[in-house]
């Protein structure tokens, strides 16, 4: 067991609805192994699942059992150690999470459990966020009163528009306060994206430059190598623009477009973070149609195999026009980022996986050096915060080319997170669960933040609701030529992923 920098989290029941999904075998209980292996729970962490499927705990255990036997989260003898003592630890009580007399085991079992505190986590479908939510507070299992905390924890997706999200913040504050909702945005786990915070105000020679001033635009990219997959269901009825764009994509926005903080405490960040998206222009109808496009991948060769199109995908509907890629041109419209472009695109079944922020600076205002080349000016620096795969942070900038002559070349510096740092076997989960467990609310959404991202794509919604289809994409491009056009207005390119100035090889 490694020992942690922080304290382990203070003994709790996490009870988790929806025990025998996916996401609780597949992420969760991992997460509750590192955890465990890592020090940053101890054996006063208890878990309690709550399904519909009959049965009892060993069921429960049997179905992990099997999951973790061929999925590599165990496959080190650390953390089947770990696995074994928190199996010890699990509970299973099966019943109807849309009927009280699961709620009544529930809190019976709390109080006879080591400690009344109790995180609830909601990996269900998000149709049941609400009523799970209600009930749980009908039969008084979100009361603190007593002392000990009880906390809700929400997966994505939060509502399908401005509408739902609204009518679902206001049930669940109804029902519990602010301070116990714990909306989770995963994307808020990764160590590069909190690394964004870090850069910017740790570092003077990057903050000082860190506006209109300096920046000429910023472009957001998560490029996504795998298709719809199986989830044809869940993705048909969601495109690339809800499923990406108002929580992960903004939470990056937010993070890079942000004031300082007055502190690190979390109402200081998120009030920041939210000032932010309040501050995204909300687009007229004809705005919108300028400034976003939308793509779904054809037939095609896909990393060695025939990809069907994205309507000839199982649980998809032939006449879909739902988008597998978005790319949309944003305004924040605050003193420091006025007429700075925010590029932001997302797709699947593209060239590869990539998620990155890529800062670009305005050129010198006058370049003395002589001209060697027919490149018609320098380069500008350029700031890569790449968040995945290969986490790390290039800095690009031009040096003199060695020789007698005054000649410029572009490089880049790279820093790479796993040259310098042992970061180990994470989901990505773990330090989410760490602040939920110790009521840290840091990386979690907010209400309004979240409010505040479904209104400003909330035009693009509108307008694509009225009808057409995306354009299409050959599996393993970067997108559609339309997204190529909406940047290209603006005289400016995508960067390539991979492209490095210096780079024999891209
Ligand atoms: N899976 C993933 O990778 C990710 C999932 N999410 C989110 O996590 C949540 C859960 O997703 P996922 O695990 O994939 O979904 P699953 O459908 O696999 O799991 C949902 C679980 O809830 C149970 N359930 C359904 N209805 C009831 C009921 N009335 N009473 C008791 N139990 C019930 C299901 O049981 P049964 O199967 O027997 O019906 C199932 O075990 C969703 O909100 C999803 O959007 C977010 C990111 C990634
Ligand atoms: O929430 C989601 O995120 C994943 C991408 O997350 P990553 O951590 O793998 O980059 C995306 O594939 C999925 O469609 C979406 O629902």
């Amino acid at each position: 067991m490694t020992s942690p920098d922080v304290a382990p989290a203070p003994p709790l029941t996490f009870v988790i609805f929806g025990a025998t999904g996916d996401l609780t075998r597949r992420l969760l209980i991992p997460t509750l192994i590192n955890m465990t292996h890592n020090g940053l729970v101890g054996e006063d962490l208890h878990v309690l699942g709550i399904g519909i499927e009959p049965g009892n705990v060993e069921m429960l255990l049997e179905r992990l059992d099997a999951f973790l036997k061929t999925s590599g989260d165990i496959e080190d003898q650390e953390r089947k150690a770990a696995w074994q003592s928190l199996r010890k630890r699990i509970s299973y009580i099966s019943g109807d999470f849309t009927q009280n007399a699961v709620y009544k085991s529930i809190a019976d079992y709390l109080s006879h459990a080591p400690s009344a505190n109790a995180a609830f986590y909601f990996a269900v479908p998000p149709s049941f966020f609400g009523d799970i939510a209600e009930k749980l507070s009908e039969n008084g299992l979100t009361d603190e009163t007593t002392g000990a905390f009880r906390r809700i924890a929400i997966e994505k997706p939060f509502g399908h528009d401005l509408a739902s999200a609204q009518a679902l913040n206001a049930r669940l504050l109804n029902h519990a306060e602010e301070s116990q909702i714990y909306r989770i945005d995963h994307f808020l786990g990764k160590e590069t994206v909190q690394n964004i915070m870090t850069t910017r105000f740790a570092n003077m020679m990057i903050e000082a430059l860190w506006n209109n001033n300096y920046i000429d635009h910023v472009q957001i990219t998560a490029a996504e190598l795998v298709d719809v997959g199986l989830r044809g269901k869940f993705y048909d009825a969601t495109g690339a623009l809800r499923d990406m764009v108002p929580n992960h994509l903004f939470q990056l926005l937010a993070m890079v477009a942000m004031e300082p903080p007055n502190s690190f405490d979390a109402e200081s960040i998120r009030n920041e973070k939210a000032k932010v998206l309040k501050a995204l222009r909300h687009y007229s109808r004809e705005e919108a149609t300028q400034n976003g496009v939308r793509g779904a991948y054809a037939a095609g060769p896909l990393a060695g195999r025939d990809l069907p199109a994205y309507t000839e995908t199982a649980d998809i509907a032939p006449d879909s026009d739902t988008e597998t890629f978005v790319a949309l041109k944003l305004l924040v419209d605050t003193w420091r980022w006025a007429g700075v472009p925010f590029y932001l695109r997302t797709g699947k079944a593209m060239k590869t996986r990539d998620t990155e922020v890529v800062i670009t600076f305005r050129q010198v205002p006058f370049a003395q050096f002589p001209r060697h080349d027919s490149r018609p000016q320098l380069p500008p620096n350029r700031l890569i915060i790449q968040v995945q795969p290969d986490e790390g942070l290039d800095m690009e900038i031009s040096i003199k080319s060695p020789g007698l002559v005054l000649k410029t070349a572009p490089i880049s510096l790279d820093f790479r997170y796993a040259d310098r740092f042992d970061i180990g076997k994470q989901t990505g989960y773990e330090s989410l669960f760490y602040e939920l467990f110790v009521g840290d609310q840091t990386l979690f959404q907010r209400a309004d933040g979240i409010e505040a991202g479904w209104a400003a794509v909330q035009p693009f919604l509108d307008l694509w609701a009225e009808g057409g289809k995306p354009d299409p994409y050959a599996p393993g491009s970067m997108g559609p030529a339309c997204a190529d056009e909406l940047i290209g207005r603006d005289g400016r390119i995508w960067h390539q992923p991979g492209d490095k100035p210096g780079r024999k090889t891209v």
